[in-house]
Formats: C-alpha cells, sequence, structure tokens
C-alpha cells in the first residue's frame, strides 16, 4: 500500500494562546516538535476571524518549517492573495461560516464552481499544490474533476461523530469517494474529528494518502505530551495501513 502521511494541525495550539493574549504557547515551537515527532507536514488554518492562527503565525510557519505546510483557507479574495504572498507548499479551500463552532460540513464545490475555478487556477499556477475541503460525494468529486483540483481532503467529522451501522456506512462512502477521486487521477485526503479511535478504518482506506489531524492531538498532549501524541496516532495510522 502506498504510504500515508500525517499532517499534523496546529490551531489549537494558537487557541490555548489567544485565550491570554501574548505568544504562549508558540505554535511554531509545537509545529517543529510535531516535525521532530513524525509529522510529515503541518496545517494551519488562518480563519478570516482569526479566532486561532494569525497572520503572523502562517509567516513564522513558512520561515521556519522545513516539511511542507498545508494552509487552510475560506474561497475569498483575501485569503488568495495571502496564500499567493506566502506560496505554501499546499492550500486546502475550505468552507467558512463566521458563526460555527468549527469546520460543519465539506465545501460546496458543485454550486461554487464558477468562484473556485479562477481561484484554483491562481493557486496552480503560483505552484501551490491546491486541495478541496469536501463530503464524500459524487457531485463534489466531479466538481473537483473539472476544476483541475489535484487533491481532495474528505471531511470525516461525519463519520467521527457516527457510530455503528450509520458509522460504517459513512466509512464505506468515504472509502468509495476514494476510489473515485483516485482513478481520475485526484489524490485523496483526509481528516477533521479522527483520534485514535477512529482513525484506523479511515488509514486502511489504500487509496488515502494523508490525514490532517489537529483538535484531538493538541487535546491529549495535556495529558501525555504533543510528542508521544503524535508518534501513538502514527503507530495507530501504521497498524491500520
Ligand atoms: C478545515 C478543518 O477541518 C480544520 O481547519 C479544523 O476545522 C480546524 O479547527 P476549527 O474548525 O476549530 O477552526
Ligand atoms: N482538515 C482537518 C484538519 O486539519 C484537522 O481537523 P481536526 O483534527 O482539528 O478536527
Amino acid at each position: 500500500m502506498p504510504p500515508l502521511r500525517l499532517g499534523v494541525n496546529i490551531d489549537h495550539v494558537a487557541t490555548i494562546r489567544n485565550a491570554r493574549g501574548g505568544d504562549f504557547p508558540d505554535p511554531v515551537r509545537a509545529a517543529l516538535m510535531a516535525v521532530e515527532a513524525g509529522a510529515d507536514g503541518i496545517t494551519a488554518h488562518l480563519r478570516e476571524d482569526r479566532r486561532h492562527i494569525r497572520d503572523e503565525d502562517i509567516a513564522s510557519l513558512m520561515a521556519a518549517l522545513t516539511v511542507p505546510l498545508n494552509l487552510e483557507m475560506a474561497a475569498t479574495d483575501e485569503m488568495l492573495e495571502i496564500a499567493l504572498r506566502h506560496k505554501p507548499h499546499a492550500a486546502c479551500i475550505v468552507p467558512e461560516k463566521r458563526e460555527e463552532r468549527t469546520t460543519e460540513g465539506g465545501l460546496d464545490a458543485a454550486r461554487q464552481f464558477d468562484a473556485l475555478a479562477p481561484m484554483v487556477r491562481a493557486l496552480g499556477y503560483a505552484g501551490v499544490r491546491v486541495s478541496l475541503f469536501i463530503e464524500p460525494d459524487v457531485a463534489q468529486i466531479d466538481a473537483a474533476i473539472r476544476l483541475g483540483a489535484p487533491v481532495v481532503e474528505f471531511h470525516t467529522g461525519r463519520y467521527a461523530h457516527l457510530d455503528g451501522q450509520p458509522r460504517a456506512d459513512e466509512l464505506r462512502r468515504i472509502s468509495d469517494a476514494a476510489a473515485l477521486a483516485a482513478r481520475n487521477g485526484i489524490e485523496p485526503h483526509a481528516g477533521h474529528g479522527l483520534t485514535f479511535e477512529n482513525v484506523g478504518p479511515i488509514a486502511a482506506i489504500p487509496q488515502i494518502r494523508e490525514l490532517n489531524i489537529g483538535h484531538f492531538l493538541v487535546g491529549e498532549a495535556i495529558f501525555t505530551g504533543l510528542a508521544d501524541a503524535i508518534r501513538t496516532m502514527r503507530a495507530h495510522m501504521d497498524a491500520a495501513r
């Protein structure tokens, strides 16, 4: 089976920092520690409301990292300008609602096709690998194909919050979607809400090449330390593969 990369999302280190202002804990320090512990890349979501990652974090991450940075961003002119200025390895276009607690669903790439097309093109021309954060849905994959996106990331939030047969059904949807994307030359990734308990079946989907995991790892770090949490996640992923 092809290798499975782990992208560690450090957003919620910034959430803790921002709770008190100042610059502690530093998400860049967490990112470097994550890499040391085995992360293959770092993910950071610069939300429009800057509730966790801020503009200066992106600049600092770009300067400090020796592994790929995956910048998660809404499909806005402001975010496009920031992505084109920094040129991270990858930009994952995500849906954003200012009042949401977290990213509640996938990007509606099918409906937003006309707005996304110039953005995907501009990022691609700049050498940024574009990813679309979508539901595991045929219409969305079809839109990603027509947009020429090289990567899709399937939103695993629904899977993560289900149990029993409904979870098995959602897993099947993700697995079928990954196979369809791969058959069409798109690299499938997955993420959102993944934990030690639920990561195995997602990691076992052979076409999936990268998982992006954040909130659980930062929470688990309180109990075992960030490096240990990442190493254990890596072990769960490898065992499933
Ligand atoms: C798109 C995505 O799934 C991540 O960016 C994650 O959502 C980060 O955490 P918040 O949603 O809490 O900002
Ligand atoms: N794209 C998903 C991501 O980066 C991390 O999501 P979560 O593990 O913080 O839920």
